[in-house]
């Protein structure tokens, strides 16, 4: 009987299953969309029941598309949206609040009271991260200080936290494992990147019990085997990734200053730098891509908080367009921007910027200015964020960065990965299997059951790409980027609060 390999991919808007055959070619697939809940502006929840029913769901559903009802899965991976916490009972299995989702800014004044006492030297140098509300620690004190009981509880060990593949491991496995991979608890602010272990300073600068905390595992391994009534037969579940690593490892970037970026709701570009964890000189992150046969992978990370959703932001909210996809039809009506520059900082700057406090604001419009211009600057906006990020990780890197392997929804917009080739001035290339998230968590799986033999193997399995080369005149780019520039730095001057890390004028090196 033919076997497939299962990849589970839970995002931020929607749980996927998807399977894969040897060959790496998806061989069946289901999708369901799930409520996301804003109980205030800047808080972002999800029902963490309905994350486990909904890739309860889809995983069913897929598996039941080529037949066998499981049997012939040879086992399970995990990708999952990173960051977003879940806290339930140990005895019940009952989440004790929704999950915080890790756009949810409420903790953002606490990060920055941190920052003022002076932490953020030794958190950076712990975990690789910047003191920011998007990672998981803050948002686990959260919920032990304001849901009634759950510190108490928590002290006496009757609470579980996780991130969203802890959430869903125990669930597949009826409460029997509690589990997380390395690339998944280094982005918890809680776990040290060079001991591998999670670290007791930091739990007490957050006030954590240790006791909540999952064991922390290997990227590829068996962790264990489902006990749900959902297959027919236990599978092994031998793979988690947070879903940014995932891709890193589905595209095959396995060898130092090897970069791609995921354009879906934002935009999160990684670049594998070896086995060696280096700190960012220009407010990057330095992250785990995975461990794998013992060895870690260290990468470093630029995260742009919104890129796609720019997309749906003119559709749901301008409706000046009614899919998504027809942003490129009318963006090309213009030959250019018009001088229109659109910051998308709807949920504050990400990388390199990282300014809480930054919102959207769209420059030089006159009353020539038509929707095609503002849907053209929109596209831009994404790929002038990137160039930002990718410039940092030039400068932070000694690796030259020859191409970027990009994947997620927005590329299949053709203009938009021309116009990204010509600002980076560096080959893109699209590969032709777009769910490079999900291949990445079922190679990670496939491999520790032997389903593939190596990464060897599995780059033999190459399926072919598209690539975009620059070809745009330099000049008339150059002032188009000093622009943007411009644009950033104007925002910045606008935006109250504590200022940002870095200005425009430091973010180009
Ligand atoms: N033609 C297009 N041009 C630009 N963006 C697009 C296009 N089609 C879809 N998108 C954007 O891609 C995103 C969805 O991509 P996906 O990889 O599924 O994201 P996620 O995993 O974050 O949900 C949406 O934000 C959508 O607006
Ligand atoms: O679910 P996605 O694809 O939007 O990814 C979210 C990231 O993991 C957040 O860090």
């Amino acid at each position: 009987m033919q076997q497939f390999i299962l990849a589970l991919d839970q995002g931020t808007t929607s749980s996927r299953a998807i399977l894969f055959d040897q060959k790496g070619q998806i061989v069946a697939q289901a999708q369901k969309e799930f409520t996301q809940i804003f109980p205030k502006p800047g808080w972002v929840e999800h029902d963490p029941r309905e994350i486990w029913s909904s890739q309860a769901g889809v995983a069913a559903e897929a598996t039941v598309k080529v037949g066998h009802n499981g049997s012939n899965i040879a086992a399970i991976g995990i990708t999952n949206q990173r960051e977003t916490v879940v806290v339930w009972n140990r005895k019940t299995g009952a989440p004790v609040y929704n999950a915080i989702v890790w756009q949810d800014r409420r903790t953002a004044e606490y990060c920055a009271q941190l920052h003022e006492d002076g932490h953020e030297e030794m958190i950076r140098a712990k975990t690789g991260l910047l003191l920011d509300a998007y990672f998981s620690a803050s948002k686990v004190r959260w919920i032990l200080d304001n849901v009634a009981k759950a510190r108490e509880q928590a002290e006496a060990g009757e609470l579980a936290f996780g991130t969203v593949d802890s959430w869903l491991v125990w669930n597949f496995t009826q409460g029997e494992l509690h589990v997380t991979d390395v690339s998944n608890a280094s982005r918890t602010m809680l776990f040290n990147i060079h001991t591998l272990v999670w670290d007791d300073e930091l739990l007490a600068l957050f006030d954590i019990p240790r006791s909540m905390l999952p064991t922390v595992k290997q990227s590829s391994e068996v962790y264990g085997e489902t006990k749900t009534t959902l297959f027919a037969s236990k599978i092994p579940i031998a793979g988690i990734a947070g879903d940014q690593q995932a891709a890193l490892f589905g595209q095959m970037c396995t060898q130092p200053g090897m970069v791609k970026s995921t354009y879906g709701t934002g935009c999160f570009m990684l670049m594998n730098i070896g086995e060696t964890p280096k700190l960012s000189q220009h407010n990057l992150l330095t992250t785990i891509g995975w461990q794998l046969n013992g060895k870690v992978c260290y990468a470093l990370e630029g995260s742009i908080f919104i890129a796609g959703a720019v997309v749906q932001w003119l559709r749901d909210n301008l409706g000046i367009i009614k899919t998504s996809s027809e942003i490129e039809q009318l963006a090309t009506q213009v030959d250019d921007n018009g001088g229109v520059y659109f910051v998308p900082a709807f949920a504050g700057l990400g990388a390199p910027y990282w300014d809480p406090y930054a919102r959207g604001t769209l420059f030089g419009m006159s009353r020539a200015t038509k929707a095609a211009h503002i849907a053209r600057a929109a596209v831009e906006a994404i790929a002038y964020q990137t160039m930002d990020v990718l410039k940092a990780m030039e400068a932070d890197s000694d690796l030259a960065i020859a191409e970027l392997r990009v994947d997620g929804g927005a590329t299949v917009n053709k203009l938009l990965m021309q116009f990204q080739a010509d600002v980076l001035h560096t080959k893109v290339v699209r590969p032709s299997m777009a769910e490079t998230t999900a291949l990445g968590a079922a190679y990670l799986a496939g491999l520790a059951v032997s389903y593939w033999k190596d990464v060897a193997e599995i780059k033999s399995l190459a399926q072919g790409d598209s690539s975009y080369v620059p070809n745009a005149d330099r000049e008339g780019l150059e002032a188009g980027i000093a622009d943007w520039h411009r644009a950033v730095r104007a925002l910045q001057v606008w935006a109250k609060g504590a200022p940002a890390k870095v200005s425009a004028e430091k973010a180009v090196v």
